[in-house]
C-alpha cells in the first residue's frame, strides 16, 4: 500500500481505497456556511468552553512525515461547551498549511481558505483510559481548530518555527529546552466558535472528533509560515499543501456560539 500523503498519487482523492470511511457520514474538514450555522445558546449558556493547560517545561517536536507535531506531556484539560462535563486531555498539536498564503487551512468559512490551521488534539479522559482507546470512539476526541493568517509573529509559536530547520526530514524529532504554554496559541476570543461532529482529517479518518473551530484567526509572520513550508515530508518533497479539502456535510448541523 502506497503510504498516504497529499500528492496526486497518494492524496485525499485516493484515501478512500485504503480507508473507505473517507466517504462516511461525519467526515472532516467541512466548509462552514456561516448563515446555515445554528446559534445554540445552551451550548454557550450552560457552561462556557474552558481550557486549563499546564505549560510544557520542554517542547518535544516531531516531523511525522505529514505535519510537524508537538507532543504534550503535561495534563492539560479542555471541557465545557459542546463537551459538557467530560474532561478532554490535550495530547498533541500540529498544523496544516499551503505552499502560498491563499491556501492551507482544512476548514473553510463560506469557501474562504486561510493560510494554515492549527489543531490541538484532546481525548476524553472522563470516559477512556488513553488516546489510543479514545481515538475510535464517537465521543473520543475533541480538536480545537485555529485559523492562521499572515501578519505579526506569534511569540509562543517561535519555539516551533525557529526549529523547523532542524526537523527537516520525516521522522526527525527534537526536544527544545524551553517552556511552551498552549493557552498562548489560542486566539484572544475563545467564546466565538463553530462546533460539529466530525473525524480525523488524515487517515485513519476515524469519526471520533467533536470539532471546535474558533471564529477569530491568529496571526503568524511570513517567516513563520515560510519555516513550515521548508519542512520535508516522508517522500522527500517540501511539506506543503498538507490539507484535506472539505468533505460533504451530509445530515449534520453546525452550531455557533455567537450571533
Ligand atoms: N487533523 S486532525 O484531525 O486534528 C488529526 C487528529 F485529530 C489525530 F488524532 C491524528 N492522529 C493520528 C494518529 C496516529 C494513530 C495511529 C494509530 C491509530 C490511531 C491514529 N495520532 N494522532 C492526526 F494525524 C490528525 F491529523
Ligand atoms: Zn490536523
Amino acid at each position: 500500500m502506497a503510504h498516504w500523503g497529499y500528492m496526486t498519487t497518494n492524496g485525499p482523492s485516493t484515501w478512500g481505497k485504503d480507508f473507505p470511511i473517507a466517504n462516511g457520514e461525519r467526515q472532516s474538514p467541512i466548509d462552514i456556511v456561516t448563515t446555515a450555522a445554528e446559534y445554540d445558546s445552551d451550548v454557550l449558556g450552560s457552561n462556557a468552553l474552558s481550557t486549563n493547560y499546564t505549560p510544557e517545561s520542554e517542547v518535544k517536536l516531531v516531523n511525522n512525515g505529514h505535519s510537524i507535531m508537538c507532543q504534550i506531556t503535561k495534563k492539560g484539560v479542555l471541557t465545557g461547551g459542546p463537551l459538557g462535563k467530560d474532561e478532554y486531555r490535550l495530547e498533541q498539536f500540529h498544523l496544516h498549511w499551503g505552499a502560498e498564503d491563499n491556501r492551507g487551512s482544512e476548514h473553510t468559512v463560506d469557501g474562504k481558505m486561510y493560510a494554515s490551521e492549527l489543531h490541538l488534539v484532546h481525548w476524553n479522559a472522563s470516559k477512556y483510559s488513553s488516546f489510543a482507546d479514545a481515538v475510535q470512539k464517537p465521543d473520543g476526541l475533541a480538536v480545537l481548530g485555529i485559523f492562521i493568517t499572515p501578519g505579526v509573529a506569534c511569540n509562543q509559536f517561535k519555539v516551533i518555527s525557529d526549529n523547523c530547520g532542524k526537523l527537516k526530514t520525516s521522522g526527525a524529532e527534537m526536544t527544545v529546552d524551553t517552556t511552551l504554554d498552549p493557552t498562548l496559541l489560542l486566539p484572544s476570543n475563545t467564546s466565538d466558535y463553530w462546533t460539529y461532529l466530525g473525524s480525523l482529517t488524515t487517515p485513519p479518518l476515524f469519526e471520533s472528533v467533536t470539532w471546535i473551530v474558533f471564529k477569530e484567526p491568529v496571526e503568524y509572520s511570513k517567516e513563520q509560515l515560510l519555516a513550515l513550508r521548508n519542512l520535508v515530508d516522508s517522500d522527500g518533497n517540501h511539506m506543503q499543501d498538507n490539507y484535506r479539502p472539505p468533505a460533504a456535510l451530509k445530515q449534520r448541523k453546525v452550531k455557533k456560539t455567537f450571533t
